[in-house]
Order: C-alpha cells, then structure tokens, then sequence
C-alpha cells in the first residue's frame, strides 16, 4: 500500500515507512506572523521563466504536476534567501474538498483552499534528484490561493484536466509561463524545511509569499474532479491532498517585509 491522503496511507501514517517524517526540519509549518523576523538582508527574488520550457502536465495520483526542461538554465529562481542558482523542475498544486481547508502552510491557523507549490533544485548539484537530498538543494515558492475572480491564467491550466483526470495520464501542455501565478507582490516568509510528500527529505528552503492570488469557487470545483484513482479502478476525487503543519522545533522563520 503505497502513502496517499487516506485514513489508512495519510501523514499520520507516513511515519511507519518514512521516519524523517518525525524530523527536525519537516513542512509544513503554521506561520505566525508576529513570530517571523524582518531580516533586511533578504534580497527581492529573482525568477525568469521561459514558456518555452514548459513540457507537459500529469496526474501522478497525489497532484496534478506541470513539469519544465531543466537542461539549462532557461527557468530559473535566484537571490532572495538563496545563493547561486536554481532551475524550475515543476509545479504542482495542494487543495481542500472545500474552500475552508487545502493549504499545506496556514498563516496564523488560516487555511487558504489550495497552495501552488513551485519547485526549484541548486545547480550547484547534478540533478533534481541529487538535490533533494542536500540540505540546500531545493527551493520551493509557495503562492496561497483564496476564492475571488476567476484567475486566467489557472484557466488555461483548468481546460488540460480533461485529458489528465486519473492517475497516470499524462499530456502535452507548452508555452505556459508560470510567472503569470505569482501574485504582484513577491514578499515572503521563509524557513529550513522539507518535502511536504514522501521521501519527506529535509531540503528544502521555502519561500512563501505574503499575497495571494484568486481562483473562482468554480475553479477550484475543477480541481476536485480530478481523480486519486486510475482509469480501471473505482473513482476517488483528488481532494484534500495536503499535509497539516508540522511541529516548527525551535526554526526561526524570516520575513522580507515589515
Ligand atoms: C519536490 C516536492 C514534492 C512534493 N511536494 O509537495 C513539494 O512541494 C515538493
Ligand atoms: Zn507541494
């Protein structure tokens, strides 16, 4: 029985095959705004996307994945909290059954119905796999969604469900730039943690943006028809595929902002 977010495979059980889930850097985390500590030294982030290195989509029966050519670096997150350079791997998507729940992060206890997850490994390594097992090989911006107008751009990546509704289907999906999912503000938080899925592998550098950006209730109904099962078995929507906050254990979080 491989991990999910079911009673019997979610991250209450993750523990049992994955013990770093019991870490002392694991996400997410519960940021308490008042707690964070304006570092002036944190620079602005640097991201430059390239539509043309968007490849494909799929649902990998966790999320739905959009995933980029990472042979150069066309795509790419520099300064804020890190050094050096890192490529765009892919992005991904975690949400609620309903609107009052589906972030992985929460902001003084608040839930946001979905959090786009941006992932980026140090081209100081090899590769996204070689990365992710070094403390500083990975770094993910996190962008909150909250119900309001429909978002144009999440359409165009809403009108290719149809082709990826169960686990395991996969289908081309170019031009995409993901620069049009950031919110107009790039203020952040951001904090040594993890992996939020198995491996659950402590290394990541999150960032997390203060603003978030809107997604229509119809939208986010999109979402939840997508399918945690595969063609030939019964169906089970793809709904609350986040995991809940994690004890911080003594991490400070760094706010770019006052
Ligand atoms: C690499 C990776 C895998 C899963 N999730 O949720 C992430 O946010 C990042
Ligand atoms: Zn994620």
């Amino acid at each position: 029985m491989s991990w999910g977010y079911e009673e019997n495979n979610g991250p209450d059980k993750w523990a049992d095959n994955f013990p770093i889930a019991n870490g002392p850097r694991q996400s997410p985390i519960d940021i308490v705004s008042g707690a964070s500590s304006y570092d002036k030294g944190l620079k602005p982030l640097s991201l430059k996307y390239d539509p043309s290195t968007c490849l494909d989509i799929l649902n990998n029966g966790h999320s739905f994945q959009v995933t980029f050519a990472d042979d150069t670096d066309s795509s790419t997150l520099k300064d804020g909290p890190i050094s050096g350079t890192y490529r765009l791997k892919q992005f991904h998507f975690h949400w609620g059954a309903s609107d009052n729940k589906g972030s992985e992060h929460t902001v003084n206890g608040t839930k946001y119905p979905a959090e786009l997850h941006l992932v980026h490994w140090n081209t100081k390594y090899k590769s996204f796999g070689e990365a992710a097992s070094k403390p500083d090989g990975l770094a993910v911006v996190g962008v909150f969604l909250k119900i309001g107008g429909p978002n144009a751009s999440l359409q165009k990546i809403i009108d290719a469900f149809k082709d990826i509704k169960a686990k395991g289907q996969q289908t081309t999906f170019g031009g995409f730039d993901p620069s049009t999912l950031l919110p107009g503000c790039l203020d952040y938080w951001t904090y040594d943690g993890s992996l939020t899925t198995p491996p659950l592998l402590e290394s990541v550098t999150w960032i997390v943006c203060k603003e978030p950006i809107s997604v229509s209730a119809d939208q986010m109904a999109k979402f939840r028809s997508l399918l945690f099962s595969g063609e030939d078995e019964p169906e089970c929507c793809m709904v609350d595929n986040y995991r809940p906050p994690q004890p911080l254990k003594g991490r400070s979080v760094r706010a770019s902002f006052q």
